[in-house]
C-alpha cells in the first residue's frame, strides 16, 4: 500500500485530502470562475440590493461613527478587542462576518475560568435586521429547548441582549465553517469520503430535528455549517432566514442561489425538501470542492438542474407561479441568462441528455468503491427535481451510505401472523 493509501486510511479522517484524480467536467470550473461565491449574494432578485444596502450601511456607519465620536458601535458593527459587552462579555477575537452581522468570540466574565468562550452574533442596527434577529432568537430557543441533550447538531443558543442599539445573540462558540474547512483541508478538491459520510449523517440528524420542530432553515450552505476544533462534529447555524413549515410565502430569492431548490425558483409550494436539496449541494461540494450549480441567475440555475436531471415534469411546471419567466407556453425552456443566450441554449436544451451526478464525481485513489457508489446513489435521490419525490430525511438516515448496510441487500417479505404475536415469512417479494 503506497503512502497515499495510508494517508486515506489514517485515523484522522478529517485530515488533509490526498491528491484526487480529477475529471474535466464541461461546466465545472468555468462557472465557478465566472460566478464567484460573492456573486451568490449578488442576485438579480434581491441579494444584490442586500449587498448594496450593506454598502449603504457601511457609509452611513462611517457618518454615524463621526456623530458618536468615541463609539465603536455605530449603525454597522465595529468593535475592538477587550471591549466588554453588556458588562458581561469581553471580546477576545473576531469569529466571522455575515452580510448583516459580525460574530465575535468572547469570554463570559461571570463564568468560571475554564468555561468555554462564547460566540456573540452582533446584528447590524437596522429595523428589519432587528426583526429578523428576534425571529432568529425564537427559532434558536425552540431548537435548543427541544434538544436538551445537545445531540441534534444545531448551534446552542445561550441568551440575547441589546448593546448600543444592536441586538446581540450569545451562542456556543465553534471553530470554523465548512467553507473554510474545504479551503483549508480539502485543498479545494474536497474531503475524504469517510469525513463526508460523518458530516452527512450529522446534517441529516439536524434536518430531522428541524422537521420535528416544524422549521425550515432556508439558507443551508457551507458558510452556515460550523465545526468544532477537531472537525469531527458539525452544527447548523444562521437561522436568520428560517421559517415555520407551512407558511409558504412564494419568493424566488429564498435560500442562497447556488443552494436554491428548483421549486423555489419556479414558485411552487415548498417544505422540508428544500433544505434537503441544499444539503445535497453541500455534500457534493464537500466531496469535490466544487459548486454543483453555480448559476449566475435563477434562469441559469434551472438550466443546470435540467442538465443534471433532465426536463422538469410538465405537471410541476404548470403549477409554478414563476414558470412563465423561464418557459414558453408550450413549456419549452426559455433562456434569458446571458451565458445561455450566448450559447443559444434554447435551440438544443430539450435534446440534452441528463448527465446525472455520478459521472461528475471522481474518486480519491484507494477510496472504497462501494461507499462511493452509495454516496452517488444518495445524491441522485436527493437531486430529484420534484420535491414530493425527493429523498425524505428518514429515508436519508436509513440510506446505505449512512448505515453502511448494503444496497438492495434487504428483501421485502410477506408475513403471516402466528399465534403469540410471532410471524412467519410466507413469500419474498421482488
Ligand atoms: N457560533 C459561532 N461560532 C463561531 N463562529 C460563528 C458562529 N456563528 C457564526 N459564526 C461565523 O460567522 C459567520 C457569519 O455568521 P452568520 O451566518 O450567523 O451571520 P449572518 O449575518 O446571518 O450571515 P449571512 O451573510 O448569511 O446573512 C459564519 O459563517 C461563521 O464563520
Amino acid at each position: 500500500m503506497g503512502a497515499r493509501s495510508s494517508d486515506i486510511l489514517c485515523d484522522d479522517i478529517f485530515g488533509v485530502s490526498p491528491i484526487r484524480v480529477q475529471k474535466s467536467g464541461n461546466l465545472e470550473g468555468m462557472h465557478v470562475r465566472k460566478n464567484s461565491l460573492r456573486d451568490n449574494w449578488d442576485d438579480e432578485h434581491g441579494y444584490y440590493s442586500k449587498l448594496y444596502q450593506s454598502f449603504l450601511f457601511i457609509s452611513l456607519s462611517t457618518f454615524q461613527l463621526l456623530l458618536y465620536n468615541s463609539s465603536f458601535f455605530a449603525f454597522y458593527t465595529e468593535y475592538h478587542l477587550g471591549e466588554v459587552l453588556d458588562g458581561h462579555y469581553r471580546i477576545t477575537a473576531g469569529s466571522g462576518k455575515g452580510v448583516f452581522s459580525t460574530v465575535v468570540q468572547a469570554k463570559d466574565l461571570k463564568a468560571g475560568e475554564n468555561d468555554p468562550e462564547v460566540a456573540i452574533k452582533i446584528i447590524c442596527n437596522e429595523k428589519e435586521r432587528y426583526k429578523s434577529g428576534k425571529r432568529e432568537v425564537s427559532v434558536l430557543e425552540k431548537l435548543s429547548s427541544a434538544d436538551r441533550e445537545d445531540k441534534r447538531h444545531c448551534v446552542r443558543f445561550i441568551s440575547s441582549f441589546m448593546y448600543r442599539d444592536h441586538l446581540c445573540l450569545v451562542l456556543e462558540s465553534l471553530h470554523m465553517n465548512l467553507r473554510e474547512v474545504i479551503k483549508k483541508f480539502g485543498r479545494d478538491i474536497g474531503l475524504k469520503l469517510t469525513a463526508v459520510r460523518t458530516y452527512s449523517k450529522q446534517l441529516f440528524i439536524a434536518l430531522k430535528h428541524l422537521k420535528d420542530c416544524s422549521i425550515l432553515h432556508c439558507d443551508i450552505k457551507p458558510d452556515n455549517i460550523l465545526v468544532n476544533g477537531s472537525r469531527n462534529m458539525l452544527k447548523l447555524c444562521d437561522f436568520g432566514s428560517a421559517l415555520p413549515a407551512g407558511i409558504n410565502d412564494i419568493t424566488p430569492i429564498l435560500v442562497s442561489r447556488f443552494y436554491r431548490a428548483p421549486e423555489i425558483i419556479l414558485g411552487l409550494p415548498y417544505d422540508h425538501s428544500l433544505d434537503m436539496w441544499s444539503v445535497g449541494c453541500c455534500l457534493y461540494e464537500l466531496y469535490t470542492g466544487k459548486i454543483l450549480f453555480p448559476g449566475g441567475t435563477n434562469n441559469g440555475m434551472l438550466w443546470l438542474h435540467m442538465e443534471l436531471k433532465g426536463p422538469f415534469p410538465k405537471k410541476m411546471l404548470r403549477k409554478g407561479a414563476f414558470t412563465t419567466q423561464h418557459f414558453d407556453q408550450d413549456l419549452n425552456f426559455h433562456a434569458t441568462d446571458e451565458n445561455l443566450v450566448k450559447k443559444a441554449v434554447n435551440k438544443v436544451c430539450m435534446n440534452v441528455k441528463p448527465s446525472g451526478v455520478g459521472p461528475k464525481i471522481s474518486s480519491f485513489p484507494g477510496e472504497d468503491p462501494k461507499m462511493l457508489s452509495r454516496f452517488k446513489d444518495l445524491l441522485e435521490k436527493i437531486f430529484v427535481l420534484d420535491p414530493q419525490k425527493r429523498l425524505t430525511v428518514s429515508q436519508a438516515l436509513s440510506h446505505p451510505f449512512i448505515t453502511g448496510r448494503s444496497m438492495g441487500g434487504r428483501k421485502c417479505a410477506l408475513l403471516a401472523e402466528l399465534p403469540g404475536g410471532r410471524y412467519h415469512i410466507r413469500q419474498y417479494l421482488s
